[in-house]
């Protein structure tokens, strides 16, 4: 293999999220979610911004899909919103809200783009969010029986599927930072959620092996920061090792892989872990076809006795994006081959990869370089990875339209093509031109 050009039928795609592109959140018997509710409580978003709208996917979904076709991409990787199948997230099925998965996976296979599914990228039915949501034992049950309902639907056509989106940030920037939906501020709930999410993945994955689907493959998307010691100290090695353990994917994979937590996490924080956990890590303990990466930035980590973990993050004056995230590529190589010696998984998508600029438009045009720039030198970094034994099979950019981005709302832009707000009108920006021209050439070099 030249060392430019990324294996033969390497999957190039973009990603989005159901609340975050799609808006009209309650139309067709949807029900609401718990982002719905966050979003409409004053002071939760930048502006007030909410996914009332957003990039009205739900209507332009044929419009986004001649987009993806006309950028050549080969798979493209969205989220179900769970209240618009359950309203009320268990029970009473919404066929509308089917129908119109059922329009768009047809539409996509129509434009021979591979459909990848995440079943779950933080749109929690706000029904059971009043049961306790990801805190309450029973959600296993009920997030089983909604992607089992979704394998019976959609199996025929979906092959590629990804149970949760990043339950490390669902766990603790929602129930731990506040930040998140649904808004939490209790590092005990974290913890339930995240083994919450855990047993809920794996009786899904054990579902999905009952359901048969031929030639269905099943994983998990996890959010990795590269956290790099401040010093070559043993107490600053030691609390970059325990962030990593705690916010990437080891807190997850080890669990799924290993069958238990991280050493680091049972040695300091095993009391906010829910009493008798280790009666469920047999059960957690269930094989995957592929662990999906999602990765932005890195940050410098330093031992500090009065934060959280003992480590708090410091300055190292490299170039950061609108996130205030810093552009650290090395950190790209370091969690993909990380998390192939660490866990041998049979095959790794990156599941998202991206970042956020300042995009002006001028004269109906975008001219994104520093986007360009970053993609270009991750893409260097992911084909590193493979060419250093990293079973990576995909790259799925983030995102394919600017959207609706959480608590910042509209404000930070992540598309590789431009959302006109008021006008709802799509403009391919220079990346998405030039990401175009990597797909067609397999390469980042042309
Ligand atoms: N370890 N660690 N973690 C913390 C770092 C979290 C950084 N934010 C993300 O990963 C979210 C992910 C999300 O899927 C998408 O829905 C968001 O729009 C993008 C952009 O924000 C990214």
């Amino acid at each position: 293999m030249s060392e430019k050009v990324f294996p033969k039928d390497f999957m190039w795609g973009a990603a989005t999220a159901s609340y975050q592109i799609e808006g009209s959140p309650l139309v067709d018997g949807a029900g609401s979610s718990i982002w719905h509710r966050f979003s409409h409580t004053p002071g939760n978003t930048y502006n007030g911004d909410t996914g009332d709208v957003a990039d009205d996917h739900y209507n332009k979904y044929k419009e986004d899909i001649a987009l993806m076709k006309e950028l050549g991409l080969k798979a493209y990787r969205f989220s179900i919103s769970w209240p618009r199948i359950f309203p009320y997230g268990k029970g009473k099925i919404n066929e509308k809200g089917v129908d119109f998965y059922n329009r768009l996976v047809d539409e996509l296979l129509k434009a021979n783009i591979t459909p990848f599914v995440t079943l779950y990228h933080w749109d929690l039915p706000a029904a059971l969010q009043d049961l306790g949501g990801w805190t309450n034992r029973d959600i296993a049950y009920w997030y089983t029986d909604y992607a089992d309902y979704m394998f019976q639907r959609f199996g025929d056509r979906v092959k590629n599927w990804i149970t949760l989106n990043e339950p490390w940030v669902m766990a603790f920037v929602g129930h731990f930072m506040g930040e998140h939906a649904p808004g939490m501020k209790d590092l005990y709930a974290s913890f339930s959620a995240v083994h919450n999410q855990l047993r809920a993945h794996s009786k899904t994955v054990k579902t999905f092996r009952e359901e048969n689907i031929k030639e269905g493959k099943i994983g998990i998307t996890l959010s990795n920061t590269s956290h790099d010691p401040a010093a070559d100290s043993q107490e600053d090695i030691d609390a970059a090792r325990l962030a990593h353990e705690w916010s990437n994917y080891p807190l997850f994979l080890n669990p799924i892989y290993k069958g238990d937590y991280p050493k680091g996490i049972k040695e300091h924080v095993s009391e906010f872990l829910p009493h008798n956990y280790e009666n469920d890590l047999e059960e957690i303990k269930e094989k995957i076809d592929f662990v999906g990466i999602n990765y932005y930035s890195g940050d410098l980590v330093k031992t500090d006795t009065k934060s959280f973990l003992g480590g708090k993050t410091v300055e190292r004056g490299l170039p950061k994006t609108e996130m205030g995230w810093e552009i650290y590529p090395e950190g790209f190589y370091k969690i993909l081959k990380g998390v192939q010696e660490e866990y041998n998984p049979k095959e790794v998508y990156v599941t998202e990869n991206g970042a956020a600029f300042d995009d002006k438009v001028v004269n109906q045009e975008v001219h994104d370089e520093k986007r360009i720039e970053y993609l270009k030198q991750h893409l260097e970094q992911a084909l590193r990875a493979i060419q250093n034994g990293v079973t990576l099979k995909g790259y799925f950019a983030w995102s394919l339209l600017d959207n609706f981005e959480w608590a910042w709302g509209y404000s930070k832009r992540f598309g590789i093509v431009y959302v006109d707000y008021k006008t709802q009108k799509r403009i391919i920006k220079d990346s998405g031109k030039w990401y175009s021209q990597v797909i067609k050439n397999n390469s980042f070099e042309f």
